[in-house]
Protein backbone atom coordinates (compact mmCIF):
# COMPACT_ATOMS: atom_id res chain seq x y z
CA UNK A 1 0.00 0.00 0.00
CA UNK A 2 1.21 3.41 -0.85
CA UNK A 3 2.32 5.81 2.41
CA UNK A 4 0.26 8.68 1.39
CA UNK A 5 -2.56 6.27 2.11
CA UNK A 6 -1.82 4.88 4.90
CA UNK A 7 -3.62 7.67 7.16
CA UNK A 8 -7.66 7.96 7.18
CA UNK A 9 -7.69 9.01 3.30
CA UNK A 10 -11.38 9.25 2.59
CA UNK A 11 -12.80 10.05 -0.49
CA UNK A 12 -14.70 13.21 -0.83
CA UNK A 13 -18.12 13.35 -2.71
CA UNK A 14 -18.97 16.26 -5.82
CA UNK A 15 -19.01 19.34 -4.33
CA UNK A 16 -19.17 21.61 -7.83
CA UNK A 17 -22.85 21.59 -7.46
CA UNK A 18 -23.21 22.77 -3.61
CA UNK A 19 -23.92 26.39 -3.07
CA UNK A 20 -21.52 27.71 -0.37
CA UNK A 21 -23.72 27.59 2.13
CA UNK A 22 -24.68 23.90 2.29
CA UNK A 23 -20.62 22.97 1.23
CA UNK A 24 -20.05 24.85 4.91
CA UNK A 25 -23.50 23.01 6.39
CA UNK A 26 -21.20 19.42 5.77
CA UNK A 27 -18.32 21.03 6.98
CA UNK A 28 -16.76 19.73 10.14
CA UNK A 29 -17.74 21.72 13.25
CA UNK A 30 -14.93 24.53 14.10
CA UNK A 31 -13.43 23.95 17.78
CA UNK A 32 -15.75 26.16 20.39
CA UNK A 33 -13.64 29.16 22.20
CA UNK A 34 -10.67 27.86 23.96
CA UNK A 35 -10.67 24.29 22.41
CA UNK A 36 -8.87 25.26 19.29
CA UNK A 37 -6.04 22.48 18.47
CA UNK A 38 -2.25 23.90 18.06
CA UNK A 39 -1.09 22.65 14.75
CA UNK A 40 2.66 23.69 13.79
CA UNK A 41 3.10 26.12 11.12
CA UNK A 42 4.46 24.37 7.98
CA UNK A 43 4.48 28.04 5.90
CA UNK A 44 4.62 31.44 6.73
CA UNK A 45 4.30 34.43 4.59
CA UNK A 46 5.60 37.74 6.33
CA UNK A 47 5.00 40.94 5.47
CA UNK A 48 5.29 40.10 1.52
CA UNK A 49 5.43 42.26 -0.93
CA UNK A 50 5.83 41.21 -4.83
CA UNK A 51 5.51 43.49 -7.67
CA UNK A 52 5.25 43.16 -11.62
CA UNK A 53 7.15 45.78 -12.76
CA UNK A 54 6.35 48.82 -11.11
CA UNK A 55 2.97 47.50 -10.25
CA UNK A 56 2.60 45.97 -6.63
CA UNK A 57 0.32 42.90 -6.88
CA UNK A 58 0.47 42.25 -3.19
CA UNK A 59 1.34 44.24 -0.26
CA UNK A 60 2.13 43.81 2.84
CA UNK A 61 0.63 39.80 3.03
CA UNK A 62 0.92 38.55 6.57
CA UNK A 63 -0.48 34.73 5.99
CA UNK A 64 0.20 31.51 8.01
CA UNK A 65 -0.79 28.18 6.61
CA UNK A 66 -0.67 25.21 9.37
CA UNK A 67 0.92 21.97 8.77
CA UNK A 68 -1.35 19.62 7.35
CA UNK A 69 -4.32 21.71 6.60
CA UNK A 70 -5.65 22.90 3.22
CA UNK A 71 -5.69 27.18 3.54
CA UNK A 72 -7.67 28.36 0.62
CA UNK A 73 -6.58 31.85 -0.94
CA UNK A 74 -9.68 33.19 -2.53
CA UNK A 75 -10.36 36.60 -3.89
CA UNK A 76 -11.86 38.38 -7.18
CA UNK A 77 -9.62 38.46 -10.54
CA UNK A 78 -6.24 40.36 -9.71
CA UNK A 79 -6.43 40.28 -6.31
CA UNK A 80 -2.98 38.84 -6.06
CA UNK A 81 -3.69 34.77 -5.45
CA UNK A 82 -1.25 33.42 -8.67
CA UNK A 83 1.23 36.29 -7.93
CA UNK A 84 1.61 34.62 -4.22
CA UNK A 85 2.09 31.50 -5.01
CA UNK A 86 4.35 32.60 -7.83
CA UNK A 87 6.75 34.37 -5.39
CA UNK A 88 6.74 30.89 -2.62
CA UNK A 89 7.49 29.40 -5.81
CA UNK A 90 10.41 31.59 -6.89
CA UNK A 91 9.18 32.44 -10.29
CA UNK A 92 8.68 35.93 -8.59
CA UNK A 93 11.72 37.65 -6.36
CA UNK A 94 9.78 39.32 -3.25
CA UNK A 95 10.41 42.95 -3.17
CA UNK A 96 9.98 43.08 0.67
CA UNK A 97 9.10 40.24 3.67
CA UNK A 98 9.70 36.84 4.54
CA UNK A 99 8.63 33.31 3.24
CA UNK A 100 9.37 30.61 5.37
CA UNK A 101 9.13 26.85 5.13
CA UNK A 102 8.98 25.19 8.28
CA UNK A 103 11.43 27.91 9.42
CA UNK A 104 13.53 27.95 6.54
CA UNK A 105 14.02 31.63 4.61
CA UNK A 106 12.88 30.66 0.67
CA UNK A 107 13.15 34.62 -0.51
CA UNK A 108 16.10 35.31 -2.92
CA UNK A 109 16.31 31.52 -3.86
CA UNK A 110 16.18 29.68 -7.10
CA UNK A 111 12.80 27.70 -8.18
CA UNK A 112 14.87 24.28 -8.51
CA UNK A 113 16.30 25.11 -4.94
CA UNK A 114 12.53 25.75 -3.83
CA UNK A 115 11.44 22.77 -5.33
CA UNK A 116 14.30 20.67 -3.43
CA UNK A 117 13.13 22.45 0.25
CA UNK A 118 9.78 20.94 -0.29
CA UNK A 119 7.40 23.29 -2.43
CA UNK A 120 5.73 21.48 -5.21
CA UNK A 121 4.09 24.09 -7.42
CA UNK A 122 0.57 22.91 -9.98
CA UNK A 123 0.26 26.44 -11.63
CA UNK A 124 -2.31 27.78 -13.50
CA UNK A 125 -2.92 26.73 -16.57
CA UNK A 126 -0.71 22.91 -15.96
CA UNK A 127 1.77 24.11 -18.45
CA UNK A 128 2.44 20.53 -19.41
CA UNK A 129 4.54 19.86 -21.75
CA UNK A 130 2.32 18.30 -24.82
CA UNK A 131 5.29 16.06 -26.94
CA UNK A 132 6.29 14.21 -23.33
CA UNK A 133 4.14 11.60 -22.59
CA UNK A 134 3.04 10.62 -18.93
CA UNK A 135 5.49 8.78 -17.26
CA UNK A 136 8.53 10.99 -19.27
CA UNK A 137 6.88 13.91 -17.24
CA UNK A 138 6.85 12.18 -13.48
CA UNK A 139 10.33 10.40 -14.25
CA UNK A 140 11.86 13.74 -14.94
CA UNK A 141 10.17 15.35 -12.07
CA UNK A 142 10.36 13.10 -9.60
CA UNK A 143 12.75 13.45 -6.87
CA UNK A 144 12.98 11.18 -3.66
CA UNK A 145 11.99 12.31 0.25
CA UNK A 146 14.22 14.28 2.04
CA UNK A 147 14.07 12.37 5.20
CA UNK A 148 13.23 8.76 5.47
CA UNK A 149 10.15 9.43 7.53
CA UNK A 150 8.42 11.71 5.03
CA UNK A 151 5.45 10.27 3.61
CA UNK A 152 6.55 8.82 -0.39
CA UNK A 153 5.07 10.10 -3.99
CA UNK A 154 6.53 7.91 -6.74
CA UNK A 155 5.00 7.23 -9.63
CA UNK A 156 3.04 4.01 -8.51
CA UNK A 157 1.34 6.23 -6.09
CA UNK A 158 0.34 9.12 -8.12
CA UNK A 159 -1.10 6.07 -10.57
CA UNK A 160 -3.26 4.83 -7.52
CA UNK A 161 -4.33 8.28 -6.42
CA UNK A 162 -5.00 8.91 -10.79
CA UNK A 163 -6.04 5.65 -12.36
CA UNK A 164 -6.15 7.56 -15.64
CA UNK A 165 -2.80 8.41 -15.91
CA UNK A 166 -1.42 4.47 -15.20
CA UNK A 167 -4.15 4.19 -18.11
CA UNK A 168 -2.01 6.57 -20.59
CA UNK A 169 1.61 6.51 -19.46
CA UNK A 170 3.11 6.24 -22.75
CA UNK A 171 0.09 8.67 -24.00
CA UNK A 172 1.87 12.64 -25.59
CA UNK A 173 0.40 15.00 -22.68
CA UNK A 174 -0.55 17.17 -25.45
CA UNK A 175 -2.91 14.69 -26.67
CA UNK A 176 -4.72 14.05 -23.35
CA UNK A 177 -8.11 15.85 -22.42
CA UNK A 178 -8.34 18.85 -20.05
CA UNK A 179 -8.97 16.90 -16.89
CA UNK A 180 -6.20 14.39 -17.60
CA UNK A 181 -3.44 17.07 -17.98
CA UNK A 182 -4.62 18.77 -14.57
CA UNK A 183 -4.32 15.39 -13.33
CA UNK A 184 -0.57 14.76 -14.55
CA UNK A 185 0.30 18.46 -13.25
CA UNK A 186 -0.82 17.43 -9.37
CA UNK A 187 1.56 13.92 -10.09
CA UNK A 188 4.31 16.21 -11.17
CA UNK A 189 4.23 18.25 -9.01
CA UNK A 190 3.56 15.10 -5.83
CA UNK A 191 6.18 13.04 -7.22
CA UNK A 192 8.76 15.96 -6.20
CA UNK A 193 7.62 14.91 -2.89
CA UNK A 194 6.89 18.32 -1.73
CA UNK A 195 6.25 19.53 2.01
CA UNK A 196 3.61 21.76 0.86
CA UNK A 197 1.88 21.53 -2.21
CA UNK A 198 0.21 24.61 -3.96
CA UNK A 199 -2.65 24.24 -6.01
CA UNK A 200 -3.30 27.40 -8.83
CA UNK A 201 -7.22 27.07 -9.62
CA UNK A 202 -6.85 23.17 -9.87
CA UNK A 203 -11.02 23.16 -11.47
CA UNK A 204 -10.31 25.62 -13.51
CA UNK A 205 -12.77 24.62 -17.16
CA UNK A 206 -13.12 21.22 -16.28
CA UNK A 207 -16.36 19.49 -16.33
CA UNK A 208 -18.14 18.39 -13.14
CA UNK A 209 -17.20 14.92 -13.08
CA UNK A 210 -13.79 15.30 -13.63
CA UNK A 211 -13.60 18.32 -10.72
CA UNK A 212 -15.33 15.13 -8.82
CA UNK A 213 -12.44 13.10 -9.17
CA UNK A 214 -9.68 15.97 -8.60
CA UNK A 215 -11.30 17.41 -5.23
CA UNK A 216 -11.63 13.31 -4.40
CA UNK A 217 -7.62 12.97 -4.98
CA UNK A 218 -7.20 16.85 -2.67
CA UNK A 219 -9.76 15.09 -0.36
CA UNK A 220 -7.17 12.09 0.41
CA UNK A 221 -3.79 14.31 -0.20
CA UNK A 222 -5.12 16.28 2.81
CA UNK A 223 -6.51 13.67 4.98
CA UNK A 224 -2.66 11.60 4.37
CA UNK A 225 -1.67 14.97 5.86
CA UNK A 226 0.03 17.08 3.26
CA UNK A 227 0.00 20.68 3.70
CA UNK A 228 -1.99 22.79 0.82
CA UNK A 229 -2.05 26.30 -0.17
CA UNK A 230 -5.55 25.93 -2.66
CA UNK A 231 -5.98 28.77 -4.96
CA UNK A 232 -9.42 28.04 -6.46
CA UNK A 233 -12.53 30.05 -7.80
CA UNK A 234 -14.92 27.57 -7.05
CA UNK A 235 -16.19 28.58 -4.28
CA UNK A 236 -18.01 25.60 -2.91
CA UNK A 237 -15.26 23.47 -3.51
CA UNK A 238 -12.89 25.87 -1.87
CA UNK A 239 -15.04 25.80 1.21
CA UNK A 240 -15.65 21.88 1.39
CA UNK A 241 -11.28 21.27 0.62
CA UNK A 242 -10.28 24.28 3.05
CA UNK A 243 -9.72 23.83 7.01
CA UNK A 244 -9.06 28.14 6.83
CA UNK A 245 -9.61 30.84 4.26
CA UNK A 246 -7.35 34.16 3.92
CA UNK A 247 -10.05 36.49 1.24
CA UNK A 248 -7.16 39.30 -0.74
CA UNK A 249 -8.11 42.15 -2.11
CA UNK A 250 -6.02 44.40 -4.43
CA UNK A 251 -2.93 42.67 -3.35
CA UNK A 252 -3.88 42.21 0.83
CA UNK A 253 -5.65 40.06 3.15
CA UNK A 254 -8.87 41.47 3.24
CA UNK A 255 -10.55 38.70 5.79
CA UNK A 256 -9.33 35.28 6.89
CA UNK A 257 -11.04 32.38 9.43
CA UNK A 258 -12.86 29.01 9.16
CA UNK A 259 -14.52 28.09 5.92
CA UNK A 260 -18.50 27.86 7.30
CA UNK A 261 -18.31 31.82 9.09
CA UNK A 262 -17.00 33.41 5.12
CA UNK A 263 -20.13 30.85 3.80
CA UNK A 264 -22.53 32.47 6.65
CA UNK A 265 -21.85 35.97 5.74
CA UNK A 266 -23.56 37.29 2.45
CA UNK A 267 -22.13 40.90 2.69
CA UNK A 268 -18.26 39.63 2.83
CA UNK A 269 -18.84 37.09 -0.19
CA UNK A 270 -20.47 39.55 -2.05
CA UNK A 271 -18.06 42.50 -1.20
CA UNK A 272 -14.96 40.37 -1.79
CA UNK A 273 -15.86 36.93 -3.80
CA UNK A 274 -18.43 39.01 -5.87
CA UNK A 275 -21.26 36.00 -4.97
CA UNK A 276 -24.42 36.92 -4.28
N1 LIG B 1 3.05 39.46 -15.80
C1 LIG B 1 2.42 40.51 -15.28
N2 LIG B 1 2.77 41.78 -15.61
C2 LIG B 1 2.15 42.85 -15.07
N3 LIG B 1 1.15 42.76 -14.17
C3 LIG B 1 0.75 41.54 -13.82
C4 LIG B 1 1.35 40.35 -14.35
N4 LIG B 1 0.75 39.27 -13.80
C5 LIG B 1 -0.20 39.78 -12.98
N5 LIG B 1 -0.21 41.13 -12.99
C6 LIG B 1 -1.08 42.00 -12.21
O1 LIG B 1 -0.91 41.68 -10.84
C7 LIG B 1 -2.17 41.73 -10.18
C8 LIG B 1 -2.43 40.40 -9.51
O2 LIG B 1 -2.55 39.40 -10.52
P1 LIG B 1 -2.71 37.86 -10.13
O3 LIG B 1 -2.62 37.08 -11.41
O4 LIG B 1 -1.81 37.51 -9.04
O5 LIG B 1 -4.21 37.84 -9.59
P2 LIG B 1 -5.14 36.59 -9.27
O6 LIG B 1 -5.81 36.89 -7.98
O7 LIG B 1 -4.37 35.33 -9.37
O8 LIG B 1 -6.20 36.68 -10.46
P3 LIG B 1 -7.02 35.52 -11.21
O9 LIG B 1 -8.02 35.01 -10.22
O10 LIG B 1 -7.66 36.22 -12.36
O11 LIG B 1 -6.03 34.46 -11.64
C9 LIG B 1 -3.21 42.10 -11.24
O12 LIG B 1 -3.42 43.48 -11.15
C10 LIG B 1 -2.52 41.76 -12.52
O13 LIG B 1 -2.97 42.59 -13.57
Amino acid sequence: MSPWRSRNASPCSTTAAWSPREAARRLPPIPAPGRSISVPEALILSDLHVYHGEICAVRGLDITCAEGAVTALLGRNGAGKSTTLSAIAGLLEPRQGHIRLFGTALEGRKPESICKLGIGLVPQGRRIFPSLTVEEHLAIAYRPPRHAAERVFDIASVETLFPRLKERRRQLAGSMSGGEQQMLAIARALVTNPRVLLLDEPAEGLAPQIVAEVAQAIAALKADGLSILLVEHNLPLALRLADTCVVLSSGEVAWRGAPNILADDPALMAQHLGVH
